[in-house]
């Protein structure tokens, strides 16, 4: 069967589409007999799809070819072949009842309807299934960490939040290590099913990343309808919501495939037991399959992703062929950088109290008071245990910045976890190869903090940092200046001779550099500036011009 999410939350368009309503129905069935687990594809994946076992409240069970079959179109999406082969299954099962019976249930029925819909809420502009969650943590003895383990189930439950689910509780163990079958002690997974049973748990998220084997013990244990997933499905989901453009949704889908990849293991034993044991190696032959036709899409989406990422690559040659200085704001994510650059530049991109608002970079031109310029780029978030699969498959996105002049970290100063996060993005920055680049802190939100006075006090006393409320507009123009400052850093001094005839490069010399000095001479103009290194490289035949100069 397949899934379009990962950790559950369900999407509920106008019309649900059959594989929506495949979900549904396998969502609220009660515990199945057959583990089942969604594949956590995107649509996109559909066609890896082979075999599928349903069952229904009545407990009727069939087993469904993928949603591309013939079978299926003939015949109507598996949720209502299902359906129907429930009503057979239940007319000739059903005890007659009296017309007082049949009214009540009915009335149960519609009550139980309206329950049911209430729970849809509209996220991202979706109308999402608010599944309720349970979180699950384990504090590592003799480890240091750098986020506790309740500040980090409070970032779980901000997750969850944004990913459209409803936390219902929480709990975690320490632990010297993990349980390697189910990743928590025996004993805590017997409270957490008990947990599972009164506040009618849908969804147990674990704060760490479990193994396919871990997954799916727990699952067993818990019941066939309550689904486990971790933190890195849990982000995964959210990205998979949130993206917006080709190449974002693209760099999800290959994520998720390479995060399912490993975890496909032992998903299609059922295969085995629906055949009473007698075709041994059914379900390992599926697996193989099924890993084959998950490679080969993975390689399929690389190309595509390639030929996707040439094109924003052209045009960036074409943005940079204009000597402007590129400076790209990066930090942990909801730090406030969204709201910087929209600030900056009257941009109008999403800025939310909400994780990962921003999947896509986007660039504006900055236009300072003294007619100075400069892009500013506003890039994804990072988080704590960011996911390798994430990270590996932004690398690109995030590559543009690696081609800044000036790496922004905006830092929200408010946050009790503030060095923490600072930590947590110099960790991510430092697997992207970019220590050359020189960097500014900005600290930002300081006017949600107890004593904004104390802090930018701080700040001015600290080397490379710049106190701001991007919402406010507070500290703008001095962070524009310290921008200019630092970029003057990353510049190139030189000395030319322009020729009267290249007025045009005169004048974008003193937009884009630092002008220290102007002689008009009878050959052209004489100057000394700060300018960008690719523009001191188109300077070159004039620097030699100012060489040969008496
Ligand atoms: N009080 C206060 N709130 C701010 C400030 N800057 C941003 N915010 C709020 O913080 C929240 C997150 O802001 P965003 O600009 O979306 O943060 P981001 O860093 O772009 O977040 P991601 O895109 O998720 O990485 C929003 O609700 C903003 O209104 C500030 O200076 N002061
Ligand atoms: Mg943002």
């Amino acid at each position: 069967m397949s899934g379009a999410c990962l950790c559950g939350s369900l999407i509920h368009p106008s019309s649900p589409s059959p594989l929506i309503q495949q979900r549904y129905h396998i969502h609220y069935l009660p515990p199945l007999p057959i583990p089942i687990r969604p594949l956590c594809l995107s649509p996109l994946t559909t066609t890896a799809l082979t075999t599928s076992v349903l069952q229904h409240d009545s407990g009727v069970e069939v087993a469904f070819p993928d949603s591309n079959d013939a079978v299926s179109s003939q015949n109507g999406s598996p949720a209502v072949q299902l359906e129907t082969l429930a009503e057979q299954h239940s007319e000739e099962a059903a005890p007659l009842l009296t017309t007082e019976e049949k009214g009540t249930k009915l009335r149960k029925k519609k009550e139980d309807d309206n329950v049911f819909d209430n729970r849809y809420k509209l996220r991202n502009g979706r109308e999402v299934f608010e599944e309720k969650a349970y979180l699950v943590g384990v504090e590592r003895k003799n480890y240091v960490q750098d986020f506790g383990i309740e500040e980090s189930l409070s970032e779980l439950e901000q997750l969850a939040d944004t990913a459209g689910l409803l936390v219902v509780g929480s709990t975690y163990q320490k632990l010297t290590s993990p349980n390697p079958r189910t990743y928590i002690g025996s004993g805590k997974v017997s409270e957490i099913k008990s947990a599972i049973h009164a506040l009618d748990v849908e969804t147990v998220i674990f704060d760490d990343e479990l193994s396919a084997g871990q997954l799916r013990n727990l699952e067993k244990i818990f019941g066939g309808d309550v689904r486990v997933c971790d933190r890195t499905a849990l982000i995964l989901d959210i990205f998979n919501q949130r993206a917006a453009t080709h190449e974002a949704s693209l760099q999800v889908s290959l994520a998720q495939m390479e995060y399912q990849l490993p975890r496909l293991t032992k998903m299609w034993t059922h295969l085995e037991r629906q055949a009473g044991g007698k075709v041994k190696g059914m379900g390992e032959k599926q697996i193989e399959v099924d890993k084959r036709i998950l490679r080969n899409q993975i390689g399929i989406l690389k190309k595509e992703l390639e030929s996707v990422r040439k094109h924003r690559k052209q045009y960036r040659n074409r943005r940079f062929s204009v000597p402007v200085p590129v400076v790209s704001l990066v930090g942990y994510t909801n730090a406030g950088k969204s709201t910087l650059l929209n600030q900056l530049t009257g941009a109008d991109v999403l800025a939310e109290d909400k994780l990962f608002a921003t999947l896509d970079p986007t660039t504006r031109r900055v236009q300072m008071k003294n007619g100075k310029e400069f892009l500013l780029t506003d890039t994804v978030g990072f988080i704590q245990k960011l996911p390798t699969t994430l990270v590996a498959a932004f690398r690109a996105t995030l590559e543009e910045i690696s081609e800044s002049s000036l790496l922004v970290h905006v830092v929200d100063i408010s946050h009790p976890l503030a060095e923490q996060q600072i930590n947590a993005v110099d960790k991510v920055l430092s697997e992207l190869d970019v220590s050359s680049i020189p960097r500014l802190m900005v600290w930002n939100k300081v006017d949600k903090t107890s004593d904004p006075q104390k802090v930018s006090l701080e700040a001015e006393k600290t080397e490379d940092v710049v106190c701001i409320s991007a919402l406010s507009g507070e500290g703008l123009t001095e962070f524009c200046n310290a921008v200019q400052d630092k970029l003057k850093d990353s510049m190139v001094w030189v000395e030319a001779l322009i020729p009267f005839e290249n007025g045009d490069l005169l004048s974008t010399i003193h937009q884009v550099g630092m002008v220290e000095k102007t002689e008009y001479t009878e050959q052209g103009t004489y100057i000394k500036a700060h300018v960008p290194l690719r523009f001191a490289r188109m300077l070159t035949p004039m620097r030699q011009l100012c060489v040969s100069r008496p």
